[in-house]
């Protein structure tokens, strides 16, 4: 059976890469697809593993080859997933978690009908503005410019299957742990139900 594929989405600044990091350690079973970007790496980003950093020319070229399963330009720059990062995986059965925006969660979700979406939502506009600025990550045009575009990122919440609020961290993650636990019941239980149908048909008559 191949793996199961999650979205998590989020304005920025909602705590989405803490909490996909605190949930990936504790499900090592779920890999993380590293993205292609045209953003600028930040001081702490390291190439290849936060993102592969690569100009636009690069990125054009990987669009006109078909390379990306999904790709969209979020804050200026281009962001995309390549097929490579998650096609291998979810064929050897392995969980694979997508950290992107609506867009690219858009285009996820039509071609892969059966993947998971979550939507992070920060308590509260103040809240989202704090942690964008003790982050002490982007410049103040950056975080207004991330500040107001969160609005269209939150207009998209309604479309994923769940919504979990990162007020409290632990609850948060609390949350997430939930949903990778229930999806595994249902995949579990869809496995069983499959094996007796494959069993009642071998039956002899
Ligand atoms: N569509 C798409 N969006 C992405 C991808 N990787 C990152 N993003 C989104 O790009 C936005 C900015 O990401 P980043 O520059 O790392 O800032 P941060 O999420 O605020 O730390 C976030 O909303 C990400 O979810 C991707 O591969 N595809
Ligand atoms: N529940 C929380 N309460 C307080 N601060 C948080 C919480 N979740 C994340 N943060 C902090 O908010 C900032 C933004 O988190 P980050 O994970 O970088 O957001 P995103 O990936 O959504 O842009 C970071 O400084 C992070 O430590």
């Amino acid at each position: 059976m191949s793996g199961c594929l999650y979205i998590v989405a989020a304005p920025s600044g909602a705590g989405k890469s803490s909490l996909v990091n605190a949930l990936l350690e504790r499900e090592p079973g779920i890999a993380l697809s590293i993205s292609h970007t045209t953003r600028p790496p930040r001081p702490n980003d390291r190439d290849g593993e936060h993102y592969h950093f690569v100009n636009r020319g690069v990125f054009e070229k990987m669009v006109a080859d078909g390379l990306f399963l999904e790709h969209a330009e979020v804050f200026g720059n281009c962001y995309g997933t390549s097929r490579a990062a998650v096609e291998p995986l979810l064929a050897q059965g392995r969980d694979v978690l997508l950290e992107i925006d609506w867009q690219g969660a858009r285009q996820v979700r039509a071609a892969m009908p059966g993947c998971v979406s979550v939507f992070i939502l920060p308590p509260s506009r103040a809240e989202l503005e704090r942690r964008l600025r003790s982050r002490g990550s982007d410049d103040a045009p950056t975080i207004a410019r991330r500040l107001a575009e969160s609005r269209e990122e939150v207009a998209h919440a309604g479309d994923f299957d769940y919504i979990v609020v990162n007020d409290q961290f632990g609850d948060a993650l609390a949350d997430l742990r939930a949903i990778v636990a229930c999806q595994r019941l249902r995949r579990e239980a869809q496995a069983v139900r499959q094996a007796a149908l494959i069993a009642d048909l071998l039956k002899a008559d």
